[in-house]
């Protein structure tokens, strides 16, 4: 999604030696996504996601790690110097174990790079060592529930949450709700505020929390300019356009596909 809006975009991961892994590598390429730091495992097979998508448009997932577990410390330490040094933001997702996550983070923060971590998938054996070095967590109702042990239903009780997540030391947090839109609050902001999300007919909601963050990613980095509420404000409007296409990354827009004063 980054990449489909502008920003010059990296991955650094794993994945195995078959036909998904090098789809994935072929993906990369025709979405201008630079997969050098794409390493091909024979160890396991590539990560797989069997997804339902009901009615609604909401979906569910099943997650079969694989090839992600592979990643190591060693991998993310040899693309220090000619990658992670040079970028201005570093997205992390729970889908790499919690060593290589914690490893990434300190690189990271020792070169001044923000960091946005997506809490997903639910992945309880990530550490509680990574919340300081969140620039901005992200995470959704079920992930916040887990991270929090709170219940997550109301915006109220979102806005409960992202306090806690903020007093174990991350600098900011984002709950996304979904076709409610998501709640923010940070350091500087500690009074968490309700961001609604645009109103549409949603045919396939997959995808929608990656639509929205690497929205975030571009806005974050592109247009300095932006309070972070407005980044989340636009952000919301991508993932909402997403939601109206069927398919994951099948249903991001391109910047030409986005109205042109969501980049004024
Ligand atoms: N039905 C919808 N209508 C409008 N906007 C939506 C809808 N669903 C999601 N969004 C937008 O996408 C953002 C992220 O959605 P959500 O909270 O469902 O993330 P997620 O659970 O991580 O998604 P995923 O299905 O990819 O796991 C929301 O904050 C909202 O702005």
């Amino acid at each position: 999604m980054a990449s489909r809006l502008g920003t010059s975009t990296a991955m650094i991961g794993k994945v195995g030696d078959d036909d998904f892994g090098h789809q994935s590598k072929e993906n990369f390429k025709q979405n201008n996504v630079n997969a050098e730091y794409v390493g091909i495992t024979k160890d396991a097979a590539t990560s797989v996601a069997q997804i339902t998508v009901v009615k609604d448009g909401q979906n569910s997932i099943v997650y079969i790690p694989g090839a992600n577990d592979c990643l190591t410390v060693e991998d993310i330490r040899s693309a220090e110097n000619d990658l992670i040094k040079k970028v201005k933001l570093m997205i992390l997702t729970y889908e790499s174990i919690s060593e290589v996550i914690l490893e990434a983070l300190k690189i990271a923060k020792q070169h001044g790079v923000r960091t946005l971590v997506n809490a997903a998938p639910v992945n309880p054996g990530v550490s509680e060592e990574i919340y300081p070095l969140c620039d901005v967590l992200c995470v959704n109702e079920v992930e916040a529930e887990v991270e929090t042990g709170l219940c997550v239903e109301s915006i109220e009780q979102a806005k409960s949450a992202t306090q806690m997540l903020l007093k174990r030391g991350c600098f900011s947090v984002i709950l996304t709700l979904g076709p409610r839109g998501a709640v923010f609050a940070s350091e500087e902001q500690p009074q968490a505020i309700y961001i609604p999300a645009k109103q549409v007919t949603a045919v396939d909601t997959t995808g929608a929390g990656d639509a929205f963050l690497g929205a975030l990613a571009y806005f974050m980095t592109q247009h300095s300019s932006l309070t972070m509420k407005e980044c989340i404000e636009r952000s919301c409007e991508v993932a909402a356009i997403s939601v109206q296409n069927l398919g994951t990354q099948k249903s991001f827009p391109w910047r030409k596909d986005i109205p042109a004063e969501l980049f004024s």
